[in-house]
């Protein structure tokens, strides 16, 4: 049955993203590390010049989710709903110019599906058509997404929460060490990013301080 709301949150603390566009290291290496720094959920993301495609797309889909199912870290691919249905992947994530979310809902059955959402309407619509999360941003500014939307710094995140809505919020976009408390105060359950890992020297620490970070908010409320 569908994810329960709670759980939904756990799992939406700190939420890794890549593809093999966003580092020029090997891609297993980075997640292997990423993991071990105490991701919570892992999101394939492979698009953009210079991305696979077909096989190649699959074999490293495949590749990846091994090594996520090995550490119980659950597994969702961004945008191409096919590839998450034929690995028999955790769930989907897509914005509003993929598949729209009340057909993938049907195809997708019971797994996890995130969507993205800009404004109160697209939020509105999403929870219609069952979405298990919202991703909204960006919060900060972002090199990461060609046609990234202007930063909102965390705006529509509070209009949701003060508009009584409860549905489990990812925040994402130029989100760092430094950052991600202030994207939690906005009312998020989580971050999610891209660069602040995949870019770094040693994944393993930088995945470790994201974490430290959010501790230090709950500490502080
Ligand atoms: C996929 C996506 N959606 C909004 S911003 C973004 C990219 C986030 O990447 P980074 O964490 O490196 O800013
Ligand atoms: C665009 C996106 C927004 N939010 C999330 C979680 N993933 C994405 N790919
Ligand atoms: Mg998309």
């Amino acid at each position: 049955m569908r994810i329960q709301a709670n759980k939904m949150k756990e799992m939406l603390q700190l939420y890794f993203i890549m593809g093999t566009q966003n580092t020029n290291s090997v891609p297993l290496e980075v997640l292997e590390q990423a993991i071990s720094g105490g991701i919570t959920m892992f999101q394939f993301r492979e698009k953009g010049r210079g991305s696979l495609s077909d096989l190649a797309k699959e074999e490293l889909a495949r590749n990846l989710m091994k090594l996520c199912k090995i550490h119980s870290v659950p597994f969702i691919v961004n945008d191409d709903v096919d590839l998450a249905l034929a690995i028999d992947a955790n769930g989907v994530h897509v914005g509003q110019d993929d598949e729209k979310a009340d057909q993938v809902r049907r195809k997708i059955g019971d797994k996890i599906l995130g969507v993205s959402a800009h404004t109160m309407d697209e939020v509105r619509k999403a929870i219609e058509y069952g979405a298990d999360y919202l991703g909204i941003g960006p919060i900060f500014p972002t090199e990461s997404k060609e046609d990234a939307k202007p930063p909102n710094g965390g705006a529509l995140i509070k209009e949701i929460r003060k508009a009584g809505i409860s549905i489990p919020i990812v925040g994402i976009g130029g989100i760092t060490a430094e950052n991600a408390a202030a994207v939690m105060e906005t009312g998020a359950d989580g971050i999610s990013l891209i660069s602040a890992i995949s870019h770094a020297k040693n994944p393993e620490k930088a995945a470790l301080d994201l974490k430290l970070s959010l501790l230090s908010n709950n500490r502080r409320k």
